[in-house]
């Protein structure tokens, strides 16, 4: 697989006529990693889903290594190689760990034993159904099932929510893993904002759907005041 790039070029988007993201623009080159910070509400989700397809676009342009792909649906953006793990992580309840990883198996590409050796956990289970899975496992079916589907674009919406420190740790050895081996950019949205920004070596902003910060993660550690400024409140 070759990581894809991604455009995003005065991008105004929402659902119906309610516009959440204003103006977005942002250029993400081939094979990078890209934390998106930001306050409760302030369009991380909707910059995600818009990438993916899931939100109305009213204005702007999307392109995915250089090729627009603004209007296409998100069966197509799928296609395309656009995967998302969507913060509701969505795994099939009534079929095994295995059954969801087949579902999404393409004929070439990632395969099962490569989702297992990235996360052996998955392998104990692969007999368990879905809905008998812990968070923390859930969340490790959901992101081996997008990679079963190749792409070159994934979009992870807050992997960490919920979990305890110990399965959060797990989970992103596994990630610092996918983004070193497999051909993919990866954008992830994360509450946990030091999380982030040792996973990601860039670092986007969002406040009230517009970019207020986007820059290196590493310059954002240890400058409380501009933490402050993305996060309204001193960051945790
Ligand atoms: N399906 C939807 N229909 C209408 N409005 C929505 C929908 N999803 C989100 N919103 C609104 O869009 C705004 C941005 O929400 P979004 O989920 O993108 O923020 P966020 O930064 O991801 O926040 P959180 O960390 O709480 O998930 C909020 O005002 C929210 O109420």
């Amino acid at each position: 697989m070759t990581a894809a790039s991604l455009t995003l070029t005065g991008v105004t988007a929402g659902y119906g006529e309610l516009v959440i993201l204003d103006e977005v623009s942002l250029d993400v080159g081939a094979g990078e990693t890209v934390g998106i910070i930001g306050r409760n509400g302030m369009g991380k989700t909707t910059l995600l889903a818009t990438i993916a397809g899931r939100t109305r676009i009213h204005g702007g342009e999307v392109a995915m290594s250089g090729t627009p792909i603004t209007r296409d649906s998100r069966v197509s953006r799928s296609k395309r190689g656009i995967g998302l793990v969507p913060q509701e992580r969505e795994v099939f309840p009534t079929l095994t760990v295995e059954e969801n990883l087949k579902v999404a198996a393409r004929t070439e590409g990632f395969t099962l034993d490569r989702a297992y050796a990235l996360f052996p956990r998955l392998k104990e289970r692969r007999s368990n159904l879905g809905a008998r899975l812990s968070g923390g496992e859930q969340q490790m079916l959901s992101i081996a099932r997008a990679l079963m589907c190749n792409p070159t674009l994934l979009l992870m919406d807050e992997p960490s929510e919920g979990l305890a420190p110990v399965i959060v740790d797990e989970l992103y050895a596994a990630l610092e893993r996918i983004a070193a081996e497999e051909g993919v950019t990866l954008l992830l949205v994360e509450q946990n904002v030091h999380r982030a920004l040792s996973f990601a070596g860039r670092a986007i902003g969002l406040r009230n759907g517009t970019i207020v910060y986007d820059g290196p993660s590493k310059a954002l550690v240890d400058d409380e005041a501009t933490l402050d400024r993305i996060m309204g409140v001193r960051a945790e």
